[in-house]
């Protein structure tokens, strides 16, 4: 009572903050000094940026908890804001929170005496505060405060609404700040009143049934809500008081929607007559008579006081001799806790993903969540299976769980990606590659060439009489090779990058003459210093001219703009040199070439589609080694353009017609807005002339009527003169 008479300053700077003890939604909680009394207290400093309500609301809020004065609620000295921080001073309990002690000490919960003592000081608070019209609204473990003396004071009264509410449950918790049920109460009577003298004159006017809906609702409404807000508090209990025997609250591993749907769906939850052995049956009952779905039937708190449960409660000391008894300083016990709760965040985030994070964070912020107030839950409750399906990423369906299946099984589009990439990668140790590694020496072959799939059906290979068994096998072989490569490798990947050609490889540009063959080095000079697309694109295209060099020949078949020569199809090598340079006899090379050409020939079909995509594009006309390419292969201009470039065409001609149409529009409205503005500054000037002409009227009449005044009086004047003078003669003759 004394420390409340004291006079706290109101400036932050006559408090010096130490360290914290404590962390909230919103709000850090430090120790702190107050310098002009000398005293330790407890400051919770709120951030408003991140609070809903407006600074007057909280102001409001913080003014109340000060008038509170009751030894088991923690009474707040003064509040005062500094920038967008509101601080609020409070007496300073070195014990910390149940919670916290909990967490540090007894992590399986209390025992039952230490609970009783516990809880008969909460309830104590909770029927001061309800006999004032107050609820509390957020008792959990977290909020009932010990001092060193074991003295249990319940906070955060008032302002934690605030920091995580919003809507529907803030304004009904607004209702009953005051006196609000004799509000209710009047506000009632006012629209009952109303509604019936309204219903007499509508029944006489025979519209009564719609009206009947609302005369029969609205007591209804108002009374279950009065009737449900201030039970909150006695469901909250309850459930602290499981949290502080099993040192958590029920459900605290879920995430908070599907606590809610749990709390709907499932009975109450209580303590187990089978698990729960070492609690008494009085605790159990208890618990059960607070945890009961409908408020009504719950007990006020000052019936529950009454419960014989609460004879197993002690004094302070022996608090403070059982749970305070070597426990570290607050400061200390709060960092070592965060430390471990920011691990085991990482762990679970690592594990579950986000999930976890929201459990944990609902866990922090304790049983909150938990009441009763239905347009609280509706509200909450449409957004269950959004939530939901957020929520549960990571933990398997119910239903998927009886399929086999679990949640983290990606969609089956997915899984065919999967499983071929898995196939995929299953199948490279059974591709034999020893064929084409054996042209190695011979040809620029890199990785894509052998994963390239060829037209094998289209153009098989064709084998001569003459060819020997061991070029059959090989020929076998590369087919193999080919056929696994058609099921296993997906169509992009092959027009990929492609490796750089080794220099000291032996390639068919060794064979040609040495002015060539300098030609071909500094293609592929230019080659390396692109990047792999267009490098490859060079490297096919180089391949496939000199294909086309090499076994030019009749046009026998036109494969949309590009040509298929006789060349292309005959199983003929092309024009080689059958010395033995890399040791691999010519006849055995022939089909390996032969499908290097019939890939190449499905490449060639790609690369011209995108040198003529890389054409149409601005700014690439000229000096990327683009035009070389194009006017070494064939002339585009006559190649018919495709459906889609048609397509594109037409939609550029349509475009290109409405900007044509858009502009005329835009001019014709510029002149008609330009008309429109002469329009009304000639009415306007008309307007003005109008009333000039008539202001000059007026001023001329004024002055006219001046003039008549002025000679009006004059005259006057002028007789009153003459009069005078006669007066004078008249006078003067007799
Ligand atoms: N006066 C105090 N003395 C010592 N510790 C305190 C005091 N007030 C609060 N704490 C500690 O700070 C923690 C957070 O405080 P508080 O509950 O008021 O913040 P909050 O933002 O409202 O949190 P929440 O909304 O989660 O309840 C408490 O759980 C408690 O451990």
């Amino acid at each position: 009572m004394g420390a409340t008479k004291k006079k706290y300053p109101v400036d932050a700077k006559d408090y010096k903050l130490h360290e914290e003890v404590g962390e909230g939604v919103s709000a850090s909680v430090y120790r702190a000094l107050c310098v002009p009394l000398n005293e330790i207290v407890a400051i919770k400093v709120l951030d408003l940026e991140r609070c809903n309500n407006d600074l007057d609301g909280i102001r409001r809020e913080v003014q109340t908890m000060s008038l509170i004065n009751h030894p088991n609620l923690l009474q707040s000295y003064c509040s005062f804001t500094s920038g967008h921080k509101l601080w609020v001073v409070m007496p300073y309990m070195s014990g910390g929170s149940c919670l916290h002690i909990m967490k540090s000490s007894f992590p399986d919960g209390f025992e039952e005496r230490v609970i009783a003592t516990l809880l008969r000081e909460v309830l104590k608070a909770l029927v001061y505060l309800h006999a004032h019209g107050h609820i509390h609204r957020d008792v959990k473990a977290g909020n009932i405060l010990v001092d060193f003396n074991g003295s249990i004071k319940l906070a955060d009264f008032g302002v934690s609404a605030c920091m995580f509410d919003a809507g529907d449950r803030q304004r009904s918790r607004n209702t009953f700040v005051g006196t609000p049920c004799w509000y209710n109460l009047w506000l009632c009577i006012i629209f009952f009143f109303f509604f019936v003298i309204i219903g007499v004159i509508l029944c006489a006017l025979k519209y009564i049934t719609p009206l009947n809906v609302y005369l029969r609702m609205a007591p209804e409404v108002m009374q279950q809500l009065h009737g449900y807000d201030f039970k909150a508090d006695i469901w909250s209990f309850g459930i602290t008081a499981l949290e502080l025997a099993h040192g958590h609250a029920p459900f605290s591993k879920y995430p908070p929607m599907k606590v809610l749907l749990m709390t709907l769906q499932n009975a109450p939850p209580g303590l187990d007559y089978e698990r729960d052995k070492k609690f008494s049956k009085s605790f159990k009952d208890m618990v059960a008579a607070c945890l009961v779905k409908d408020p009504k039937k719950r007990p006020s708190s000052e019936k529950l006081m009454k419960h014989p449960f609460f004879k197993h409660a002690k004094t302070a000391d022996y608090l403070e001799r059982s749970i305070l008894d070597g426990l570290s300083p607050l400061g200390d016990r709060f960092r070592m806790l965060k430390a471990k709760e920011a691990d085991l965040l990482v762990q679970n985030q690592e594990l579950y993903g986000d999930k976890e994070h929201l459990s944990q964070q609902e866990y922090i912020r304790g049983i909150s969540g938990w009441n009763f107030n239905l347009e609280d839950l509706k509200n909450q409750a449409a957004l269950i299976n959004e939530y939901d399906e957020i929520s549960t990423v990571g933990e398997p369906k119910t239903s998927d769980l009886q399929n086999g299946f679990s949640d983290d099984q990606p969609d089956p589009k997915s899984q065919d990606t999967a499983d071929e990439i898995v196939n995929l990668e299953n199948s490279f140790p059974s591709i034999p590659i020893q064929p084409l590694q054996a042209l190695k020496g011979c040809f620029d072959i890199c990785e894509d060439d052998i994963e390239t799939d060829s037209p094998t059906e289209q153009h098989p290979v064709q084998l001569s009489p003459k060819a020997s068994e061991t070029e059959k096998g090989e020929i076998k072989q590369l087919e193999r090779i080919k056929s696994l490569q058609k099921t296993t490798i997906s169509g992009p990947r092959k027009y990929m990058s492609g490796s750089l050609v080794p220099d000291n490889v032996i390639s068919p540009k060794k064979l040609l003459s040495n002015g060539e063959r300098d030609h071909h080095r500094l293609k592929i000079q230019v080659d390396r210093s692109k990047s792999g697309p267009l490098q490859y694109i060079q490297r096919n295209n180089m391949a496939n001219s000199l294909s086309e060099n090499v076994s030019e020949g009749a046009v026998v078949q036109q494969k949309g703009r590009f040509r298929v020569t006789e060349a292309d199809l005959s199983p003929k090598a092309p024009v080689l040199n059958p010395s033995p340079t890399s040791g691999v006899p010519a006849t055995s090379l022939l089909p390996s070439l032969q499908s290097i050409l019939q890939h190449n020939t499905v490449q060639r079909e790609e690369i011209l589609r995108l040198i003529k995509f890389v054409d149409q594009t601005p700014g690439s006309s000229s000096g990327n080694g683009l035009e070389r390419v194009e006017t070494g292969n064939s002339d585009f201009s006559q190649i018919p353009p495709t459906p889609r470039e048609r397509e594109l065409h037409s939609q550029v001609i349509q475009l290109q017609q409405s900007i044509g149409s858009l502009t005329e529009q835009l001019q014709k409205q510029k002149m008609k807005n330009f008309q429109v503005c002469c329009h009304s500054l000639g009415v306007l000037g008309g307007v003005l002339g109008f009333f000039c002409f008539l202001g000059f009227l007026s001023a001329r009449s004024l002055k006219q009527s001046n003039c008549l005044t002025f000679i009006a009086e004059s005259v006057l004047a002028e007789i009153v003169t003459q009069e005078t003078l006669k007066m004078v003669r008249v006078t003067s003759l007799e």
